[in-house]
């Protein structure tokens, strides 16, 4: 099984579309790379894989080595600065153009997730995040099934659940942990994303749609809670245009002092600057969504241990 030296497998998941899972794994991937473990993303979220975009490596190609596919390197590790490397599995990187779609039926979504499942050369990674459809879908069984029949004992460490202030109040979320309970893959914890918003004018943090219900979902599903992560448009503009976030002076965020991007020593040379993948990690080093994700994988990894 391509899976054998992977030290941990973990789900993200969400109730609905749009709260942010994509958004999620990559920043996990990030801040589990920024702290020196070799990561994979393998997204099976096949109508809609993001993972190439939100990667800034849309355009790179997958290799079909003897054994199996090489996934795409976002970036290579380098230990004189504490990094482990980062590789991506998409269906996005087969599918032909940038808008093409999947309209498959569930039994060949099925094949396609098998097939991801035993045909990607990771070879040794420490964590291996699977960005997942959203909702609890027959996908979502079939990736549970061929988990927790292929995988070694102990190997998947369990689910991220992702959810927004507004859906914790809704029956998604919970379907989703009572997926998880139904298939017996551990809870790893519950995130709540979206939970306030970062001004672009004054840099305050507002809970626009309230806060804590992630918390009181958490604490009702006797799972832990793994932290709020505020909408910072900077983080979109990372995304979408490669730009190194940059805060006006005496940012605060989830109460605290943000440091500013500014003293990093970074030159922010604006609309020159282009999209380089390699240079993504560093770039979201100056993110005000960094600590946070820094706070949650350092939780996530004592959990999993
Ligand atoms: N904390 C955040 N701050 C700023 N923007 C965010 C945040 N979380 C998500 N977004 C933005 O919201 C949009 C939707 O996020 P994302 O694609 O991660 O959601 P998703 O749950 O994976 O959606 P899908 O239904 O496609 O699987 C993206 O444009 C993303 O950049
Ligand atoms: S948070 Fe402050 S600066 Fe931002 S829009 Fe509201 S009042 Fe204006």
């Amino acid at each position: 099984m391509s899976l054998a030296k992977i030290k941990h497998i973990v789900l993200v998941l969400s109730g609905k579309g749009g709260v942010g899972k994509s958004s999620v794994t990559t920043q996990l991937a990030l801040s589990l790379s920024l702290s020196g473990h070799s990561v994979g993303v393998l997204d099976v979220d096949l109508t809609g894989p993001s993972m190439p975009r939100m990667f800034n490596i849309e355009d790179a190609k997958v290799t079909q080595a003897p054994g199996g596919w090489l996934p795409v390197s976002v970036h290579p590790a380098n230990p004189q600065a504490g990094i482990g490397e980062l590789r991506c599995m998409s269906l996005g990187f087969l599918l032909r153009g940038r808008g093409d779609a999947v309209v498959w039926r569930g039994p060949k979504k099925t094949v396609m997730i098998r097939q991801f499942l035993t045909d990607v050369l990771w070879g040794e990674m420490d964590y291996l995040l699977i960005d997942t459809p959203p909702g609890t879908s027959d996908e979502h069984i079939s990736l549970a099934e061929a988990l927790l029949k292929d995988a070694l004992p102990g190997q998947v460490a369990g689910a991220v659940v992702v959810t927004t202030p507004q859906a914790v109040a809704t029956a998604d979320v919970r379907k989703e942990l009572n997926f998880c309970a139904k298939t017996s893959i551990p809870v790893v914890g519950v995130i709540e994303n979206m939970a306030g918003f970062v001004c672009p004018n004054c840099a305050e943090c507002t809970n626009i749609f309230g806060k804590g219900g992630g918390q009181v979902m958490a604490d009702d599903f006797n799972v832990r809670f793994l932290g709020g992560v505020p909408i910072d448009p900077q983080f979109v503009m990372l995304v979408e245009t490669g730009r190194r976030p940059s805060y006006p002076e005496g940012t605060i965020i989830n109460g605290q002092d943000f440091p500013k991007a500014q003293e990093t020593g970074h030159v922010d040379s604006g609309a020159q600057e282009t999209k380089d993948a390699s240079l993504l990690a560093d770039k979201y080093r100056s993110c005000s969504l960094e600590p946070i994700f820094k706070k949650i994988t350092q939780d996530i990894v004592s959990a999993i241990g």
